[in-house]
This record gives C-alpha cells, structure tokens and sequence, in this order.
C-alpha cells in the first residue's frame, strides 16, 4: 500500500495460496478456446489493431464465473485495504483473461480513455510457469524522469499501478503469455463486457 502511494506502482511475488493460484491457473486454460482478438479504446470506437496490441481476452463476469469464487472475493479484500488505507473510492472493477501468443506485444500506454476516465487502479496477476529470460513478454514500467525498467511475467506475480500516471508497455512475447489482468474502478461498469 506504501509503495503504491509514494511510487505509484507496486510488484508483489507470490499474490496467492498456492490452491488459489491452481483454480485461476485452470480456470484460464479452461477457457483458452473462446478467447477474442482484443481490441483498444471503448464500445463504439474499439478497433482491433494488432499493431498495437496483439492479445486475445476473455471478459471476467462475476456471476457467470462462479469458479473464480475465491478470486472475487479476494477482490473485495482488496478493493476494502484500498479505500481504507489509501482513501480511494473503488466501488467496482473489469477484469479479463489475457493471452499474448508468441510475437504478441502491446505499444506503450496508459490504461485509461480518453472519453472514460473511471480506472483507478491496473492489476496484472501473471500465470506464466517456468517462464525464463528469453521467452519474452515483460512488462515494462516507465518512470516520471522518463526511464523505464521490466518486469518479469512469472507465475504468482502480481503488479499494480495507478492507471492514469503509470505508462506502461508489454515487450513481444516468444513464447504464449497468459495472465488475469482487471482495473479497481471509480464508478461500476458494464462497459467491459462489450469490448475485447
Ligand atoms: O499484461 C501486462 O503486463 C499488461 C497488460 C496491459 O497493459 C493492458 O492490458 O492494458
Ligand atoms: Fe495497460
């Protein structure tokens, strides 16, 4: 919570009980086959540019991914320490499934619209075992002075950052790239369900 507030992003090994990260973890491949082709920006002016980002998403649903029960409610927790210890006011989130085959990367941005300025905070929970250097797909952070520094994908990682300071950047992947990444938001939102 500190190195959130006075860096503005925070990076955090092992998130998760090792029985939570198992059902994210099969849960994900479970649905790997209705994955779509992500697109950028909001509803009507979503576009599928795979110059720009070359991941395929599935959109989270609360009620209808009931196997995901511990996940959500972990999600509470979160969204609680937030507006406790941070004094946000989180009241909803969006979160999807993301897979980045081999040769799939994402331009440098930052996570909120220009006509939707609702996400507060990013969440990257990364699923990638056994991942090693080469394999590509890391994350990378810049700085307010301007220079940037990469974070690893690996397995019960997970990296927040304010989405409206912190650009950000996901180098090419060699190798498929999965994770489970959401938005802490302002104000709820459907929005999420019609896009990606
Ligand atoms: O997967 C990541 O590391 C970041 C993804 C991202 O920037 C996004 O989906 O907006
Ligand atoms: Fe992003």
């Amino acid at each position: 919570m500190d190195d959130i507030s006075d860096k503005d992003y925070v990076v955090i090994d092992h998130f998760f009980r090792e029985e939570l990260y198992a059902e994210i973890r099969s849960f994900f491949l479970s649905k790997l086959s209705s994955f779509k082709e992500a697109g950028i920006g909001v509803d009507s002016d979503n576009q599928i540019n795979s110059k720009i980002r070359g991941d395929f998403t599935y959109w989270l649903d609360r009620k209808r991914d009931s196997d995901l029960q511990n996940f959500w409610e972990l999600l509470d927790e979160i969204i609680q320490m937030f507006n406790r210890y941070c004094y946000l006011s989180l009241s909803g989130y969006e979160f999807h499934l993301a897979h980045y085959p081999s040769g799939g990367h994402y331009d440098k941005h930052l996570d909120q619209f220009e006509n939707r300025n609702n996400r507060m905070i990013s969440v990257v929970i990364y699923l990638n075992e056994g991942w090693q250097q080469g394999d590509g797909g890391e994350l990378e952070i810049f700085e307010k002075d301007g220079s940037s520094f990469l974070v690893e994908p690996l397995a019960m990682r997970c990296v927040m950052f304010k989405s409206a300071e912190v650009p950000h950047a996901v180098l090419q992947a060699n190798k498929s790239r999965f994770s489970l990444t959401g938005w802490l938001l302002y104000q709820p939102s459907a929005l999420g369900k019609f896009f990606g």
